[in-house]
């Protein structure tokens, strides 16, 4: 089983937890979550990215890995709601890498600033 079907399947469990797919926020955490709107989501996005970082300092320290493990897939997973109510899905993400791929970040950079230029010069 490839890690693009489990992401591919959590992301329609997370569309059928729309409330407008009829799911109930008294029984479902995401329902729950798209219920309340973006500022509770996007809080926990926050919430979480923060934790991935505290729990790499602690693997930086000796602590064992499990744990950054659990706080990035924690991070996926409400990136993932997110995704959803934006009408998106992680295909978009993967098409969007697999766009990237090969291309250098320094290159890529690079390439930003002369367009970034060029734009500045083209300028009235
Ligand atoms: N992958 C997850 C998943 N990861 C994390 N969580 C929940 O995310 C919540 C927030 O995590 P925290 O560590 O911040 O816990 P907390 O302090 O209780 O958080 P809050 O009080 O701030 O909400 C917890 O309640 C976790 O259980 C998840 N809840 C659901 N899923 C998936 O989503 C599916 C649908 O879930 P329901 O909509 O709840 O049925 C499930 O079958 C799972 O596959």
């Amino acid at each position: 089983m490839s890690s693009n079907d489990s992401l591919a399947r959590l992301a329609d469990v997370i569309e059928s937890r729309k409330p407008a797919n009829g799911g109930d926020p008294d029984k479902s955490y995401v329902s729950r979550l798209l219920h309340k709107g973006p500022d509770a989501f996007l809080k926990k996005i926050g919430e979480e990215a923060t934790e991935v970082v505290m729990a790499a300092k602690d693997v930086d320290h000796g602590a064992d890995k499990s744990k950054l493990v659990y706080e990035v897939a924690d991070l996926w997973f409400h990136s993932m709601v997110a995704l959803a109510h934006y009408g998106l899905t992680p295909a978009d993400v993967l098409t969007e890498l697999e766009r990237r791929e090969g291309t250098s970040g320094i290159e890529e950079k690079a390439l930003r600033k002369v367009v970034a230029r060029t734009a500045e010069e083209g300028a009235p």
